[in-house]
């Protein structure tokens, strides 16, 4: 059974609404569409419904009973204008928060804040930036977690692995390494992984020295005092990690060495670069970023992203939402 096949399973029945801020791209346009016929998530698109319509024609695309709401006309804008200025007293002014709202991610994000919906995928036509920012400024942390992540699940054949932080924390300290790891672990357990987490490095169990190595060190013995029942280990390298022959040569005592499925990657050059070889070198399926750490679900895309691709985001998104309920 395919991932969103589990999670499909998890969602039927619940209806959960999912806004698309970027309803003017053909691949989330197809993407509502698809997932408006199937009836199991209730898709809200936003954009003008000029252009919308438009780009159905151009893709013949049916758009009958999809909700499309542009939040350059909606009733809602000032309200919602009002409580962003609220929201972000003292960092950004009343005129800012009135323009700010018309932006389809930041009124998709009041939409979710408000709970008229219960997740948010965007990031097919916008930079992680751009889709993430709105996010953490109004939907903000759940409590107890300092910051966000992006996670990719990764998958292919049987094989299922979690990566992170491969799109949020550009240089993470040695507090937000082991906050990414938590919340790898939680994803991990979502979809049916019992998490062994694995922090990576160029180095294996001290083969190597400096500052890069001393702090992922550092996370991993904190990781561990804080968590116990999550199994851990690093540093390591990706293939003492991974291939259980090298795992025993460079790490014998580890009992996460050569059968780690959850991968935490050092700073974010090497998480994204890594998911992305093995997304296009390695034929993985990449499902993500997924946004963790946030107090409500909202998903980025990566912009090569596919219209199938936009789908199962939606699906990712409304399982997540079950949990915030
Ligand atoms: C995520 C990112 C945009 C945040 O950038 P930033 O410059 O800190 O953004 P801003 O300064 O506008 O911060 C907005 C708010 O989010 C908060 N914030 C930033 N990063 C956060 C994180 N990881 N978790 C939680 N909150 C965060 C800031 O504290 C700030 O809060 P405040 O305005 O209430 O004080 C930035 O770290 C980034 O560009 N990361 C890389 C994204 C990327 O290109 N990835 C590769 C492709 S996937
Ligand atoms: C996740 C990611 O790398 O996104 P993009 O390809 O849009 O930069």
């Amino acid at each position: 059974m395919s991932i969103f096949d589990e999670l499909k399973a998890k969602i039927v029945g619940h209806k959960k609404v999912i806004v698309l801020p970027e309803g003017e791209d053909e691949r989330v346009l197809s993407a509502a569409v698809k997932l408006n016929s199937e009836g199991i998530i209730k898709p809200l698109v936003l954009g003008d419904e000029a252009q919308i319509k438009e780009t159905a024609k151009d893709h013949k695309l049916d758009l009958t009973g999809l909700k499309i709401i542009n939040p350059q006309n909606d009733i809602r804008r000032d309200d919602f204008a009002k409580q962003y200025f609220e929201l972000r007293k003292g960092k950004e002014s009343e005129e800012q928060a009135k323009k700010q709202i018309l932006d389809p991610n930041y009124f998709a994000n009041m939409l979710v804040y408000n709970g008229l919906a219960d997740g948010c995928v965007s990031g097919a036509a916008h930079s992680t930036a751009d889709t993430v920012r709105p996010a953490l400024k109004i939907i903000k942390t759940q409590a107890g977690m300092k910051r966000v992540s992006g996670q990719f699940i990764m998958e292919k054949d049987q094989q299922r692995y979690i990566f992170s932080d491969c799109a949020m924390n550009i240089d993470p300290d040695v507090d937000t390494l082991v906050e990414i790891a938590y919340q790898a672990a939680q994803t991990a357990k979502m979809v049916g992984l019992e998490p062994k987490l694995a922090f990576l490095s160029f180095s294996t169990m001290g083969s190597a020295k400096g500052e890069m190595v001393s702090k992922v060190q550092a996370a991993t013995v904190s990781f561990k005092e804080k968590y116990p029942e999550i199994s851990a280990d690093g540093e390591m390298q990706f293939d003492a990690a991974f291939v259980p022959s090298v795992g025993a040569k460079k790490a014998p005592d580890s009992n996460v060495a050569g059968h780690a499925n959850v991968f935490i990657f050092p700073e974010l050059q090497s998480g994204n670069i890594g998911y992305k070889i093995a997304q296009r070198l390695g034929d993985f399926t990449a499902i993500g970023p997924i946004l963790a750490g946030l107090a409500k679900p909202v998903n980025d895309l990566s912009r090569g992203c596919s219209s199938q691709d936009v789908y199962e985001a939606a699906i990712l998104t409304a399982a997540q939402s079950l949990d915030v309920e």
